[in-house]
């Protein structure tokens, strides 16, 4: 094998540094290399730790050529590169690293250890009393150690080929202690670092000689396989049996080994006993949802105990009237008795599908609480005290649209309750304050979000949950909006007249015949604001590209045309489409582009935000523009930088935060939830297999505003229709003594997590065509294959409210 490749110097800058990961930019200046490079100095980047300018270091990694700043190195592993002759070590041990040693004391402990000195003196300090007071010795090998001992540490982590980042996680968790950790119970990675998991762990305490039948083992099997269920299920709770059975699999298939059923049982009793599991009869929780779904419990038993206000029948029908005139409509009984409920009760849950009236009832019951409460709907008189009326919803558009909608101040969840991340379990967040609290698309928030937003609410306040039950559950764990509408102690009203329908909208009656299981006769005819092309899975692209072609050929706004599809791989998946319509949408042509993984990025580009930052006021599912490109010679942070506008929100990311952005000209179902466009295209075929599912396909058509392009294979869509997706297991009903039908109870396996499945599939290579093979260029699509051409007709659906 060839030698390490790697470059010796002095760290003459440190161009960049994210401490929360490591990454850095270094100028090394070049002492000594085996590479064939000529410069004085290079740019070397990468995981690296703590490094010290003016400090000479050996740095191992590969070479890579950037088009613009030519060689740099980017590290696999580095070292300290301490001088190990007499003179060199004297000089560095009396340097300013060390206080208190000067020369002829770094002289003494150099003749005290000649050989491998700083191992010498870390591995047996002792030898050093009679040349040091017991304080400084002791002040001297922390700072050796601290200088060295990470080095040391990471290069031993170096042989369980973990990825750099994540060793420097371990060393900063365990420190000094990492190494013992790792030997004597490497199962505690899984639940201390994120990135772990069961498997990695496993491969390492088989490499330290940890027995397949120790219990540390099957303890961290089980509680792996409690969490990844509810993660892959959305379940917040396994039955003890399927828990037996899952864990003995895993165990069993990681390390060929067989597992004593008794065994497996004893060490569920012990981490109940331990109180590192959760139980109800044979239900088997892990701790933060079971914590969470009790929370939900106690909150709103509290919440929905208290008596909401009287209001006298006339004076209702009173203010019902002035609202009716202030807003130009008349309620219907339903939607009157709703804002009466709203009025009258701490806690009230509004449901119905699109079309319904939700929004036209909000409005009703801002408009009605303000007459009762004589509360000022001008935010801007409100300087010293806050707002009483708060809005929130889980995403960053349906905050948005419920700002437009109400005209009144709207933000998400995670912005109102001051939480800067998704994963932080035990971040609560601030208490909210205010009077009314209006929570839109509840269907999308999980337990945890559910429970961290009810503890927030002062026991005053007045509670309003409103959503679309028929929807996708959330992607975490439980479906508490579901839930909560099985409970008769809250007062709800479900909607059920569609009022869109006078408007010329065939979409929202479409939406309501597959919310009820059934796919209209004509479904496959043309309407004004949808149509329909059957076409199998290799010609889907195809479509795409000519729809959008037609699209852009009338001059509309790319941004407008929106496709949603369940599956990101496959010829007929996120991945490739969003290519075809890269192309199409926004070529290259004379410009920059940056590569990030399977993707480019270019000015101009359309983007999906896919985690919350509200530090930044961006969140999941928000959909912004590439504005510029910055090449990192440009930058500060001296990487290539991504300049977006989410909605006039600017936003920079520089490459290590790529990750948190895709291409948005066609995404998820699951992540337009919360979103509307004016024009959506929904595929479905049979390869979309398992995803096929009913409140999936509702979900992607609810959100089209004015039209909709249905196109796939006909039995994909009656499938779909057909397919309902089972209850997830929660136990959120029960605790409100509510029984709950066994059959109801139990999900099935079928109920999989939809969004897991996307994720799998990202990891699990598909013998598909890659998108590589099958890029449409803009000479090709014009060449597609002519049986399977659209007419002028076929898309005049999207062409006619512009035309
Ligand atoms: N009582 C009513 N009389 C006449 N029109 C109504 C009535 N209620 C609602 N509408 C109209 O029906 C349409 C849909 O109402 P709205 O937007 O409130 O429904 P929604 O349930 O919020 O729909 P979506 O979930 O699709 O946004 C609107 O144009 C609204 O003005």
């Amino acid at each position: 094998m060839a030698d390490k490749l790697y470059f010796t110097g002095t760290i003459e800058a440190i161009f960049f540094s994210n401490p929360s990961n490591f990454y850095k930019v270094i100028l090394l200046e070049v002492t000594d290399t085996n590479a064939d490079f000529s410069d004085s100095e290079i740019v070397v980047n990468g995981i690296i730790g703590d490094v010290v300018e003016g400090d000479s270091y050996k740095f191992y990694g590969e070479l890579t050529n950037h088009p613009k700043y030519g060689e740099q190195l980017k590290v696999t592993t580095y070292e300290k590169n301490v001088q190990t002759s007499g003179a060199g070590l004297v000089k560095y041990l009396s340097s300013d690293h060390f206080p208190g040693i000067g020369q002829k004391t770094a002289e003494k402990i150099v003749a005290i250890f000649p050989e491998n000195t700083i191992d010498g003196i870390l591995d047996e300090p002792e030898r050093l009393s009679g040349v040091l007071t017991d304080v400084k010795l002791k002040a001297f090998v922390k700072r050796l150690s601290e200088n060295h001992g990470m080095e040391k540490i990471l290069s031993k982590l170096a042989k369980y080929e973990l990825p750099s980042k994540i060793n420097f996680q371990i060393y900063e968790l365990y420190k000094e202690d990492t190494l013992e950790v790792i030997k004597d119970n490497p199962y505690q990675l899984v639940f201390e670092i994120k990135g772990i998991g069961f498997k990695k762990a496993d491969k390492i305490a088989e490499d330290e000689g940890i027995s397949a039948t120790s219990d540390a083992r099957i303890q961290a099997g089980l509680i792996h396989t409690v969490l990844t269920n509810s993660l892959e299920l959305g379940d917040t709770y396994i039955e003890a049996r399927d828990l037996l059975e899952k864990t003995i699999d895993l165990l069993e298939s990681a390390r060929n080994v067989e597992i004593l059923p008794n065994q497996v049982v004893e060490n569920i009793n012990f981490l109940l006993s331990e109180g590192k599991l959760q139980a109800n009869d044979t239900k088997i929780f892990e701790n933060s949802l079971y914590f969470a779904e009790d929370g939900i419990h106690q909150r709103l038993s509290k919440l929905a105990n208290r008596i909401g206000e009287t209001v006298d029948v006339d004076k209702f029908d009173t203010i019902i009237q002035e609202v009716e005139a202030a807003l130009e409509i008349r309620y219907d009984s339903l939607q009157k008795d709703a804002i009466y409920k709203a009025l009258t009760h701490q806690f009230f849950i509004l449901t119905g599908g699109p079309g319904t009236g939700k929004t036209t009832v909000i409005k009703g019951i801002i408009r009605a609480y303000a007459a009762l409460h004589k509360v000022d709907l001008n935010p801007d008189n409100y300087t010293d005290d806050v707002f009483p009326i708060v809005q929130v919803a889980p995403t960053g558009r349906a905050a948005r649209r419920m700002n437009e909608l109400t005209g009144l101040p709207a933000a998400t969840i995670h912005r109102q309750l001051g939480l800067n991340s998704d994963d932080l379990e035990d971040d609560f967040g601030n208490d909210l304050s205010g009077s009314l609290l209006i929570v839109d698309e509840f269907s999308m928030v999980d337990t945890w979000l559910a429970n961290k937003l009810f503890a927030a609410i002062p026991p005053s306040m007045t509670v309003i949950l409103v959503g679309d039950a028929d929807q996708l559950p959330s992607v975490g764990p439980g479906q508490v909006f579901a839930d909560l509408l099985k409970i008769p102690d809250f007062a709800s009203v479900k909607l059920d007249k569609i009022f869109r329908q006078g408007e010329g909208s065939t979409i929202t009656n479409l939406a309501h015949g597959i919310k009820d299981g059934q796919l209209p006769p004509d479904f496959t005819a043309k309407k004004p604001d949808r149509s329909y092309i059957e076409s199998n899975a290799a010609n889907i692209p195809n479509y795409i590209g000519q729809i959008a072609s037609a699209w852009l050929k009338r001059g509309n706004d790319p941004f407008d045309l929106q496709v949603l599809i369940p599956m990101y791989k496959g010829v007929a998946g996120i991945n490739h489409v969003n290519k075809v319509l890269q192309e199409l949408f926004n070529p290259l042509e004379e410009r920059l582009e940056f590569a990030f993984q399977e993707t480019v990025f270019r000015q101009g580009d359309k983007v999906l935000h896919l985690v919350n930052e509200a530090a930044l006021d961006v969140f999941n599912g928000d959909i912004g523009e590439i504005t510029d490109l910055v090449p990192a010679k440009y930058t500060e942070s001296k990487q290539d930088e991504i300049v977006m506008s989410f909605d006039g929100n600017e936003v920079i990311y520089p490459r290590g935060e790529w990750y948190k952005i895709t291409l948005a000209y066609a995404m998820s179902i699951h992540k337009s939830q919360g979103s509307e466009f004016p024009s959506v295209i929904v595929p479905m075929v049979s390869s979309y297999s398992r995803m096929l599912e009913r409140n999936l396909l509702y979900t992607a058509i609810t959100r089209a505003k004015q039209s909709l392009i249905l196109l796939g294979e006909s039995n994909s869509f009656q499938t779909a229709v057909a397919r309902q997706g089972a209850n997830r297991k929660t136990y959120l009903v029960e605790r409100f003594g509510v029984e709950v039908p066994e059959a109801e109870a139990h999900g099935t396996q079928d109920n999989e997590s939809v969004e897991t499945l996307e994720v799998v599939e990202e990891l699990v290579s598909e013998n598909v065509t890659t998108p590589e093979t099958y890029i449409l260029t803009e000479e090709n699509i014009t060449t597609i294959d002519p049986m399977i051409g659209l007419t002028e007709e076929d898309v005049a659906v999207f062409g006619s409210k512009f035309s």
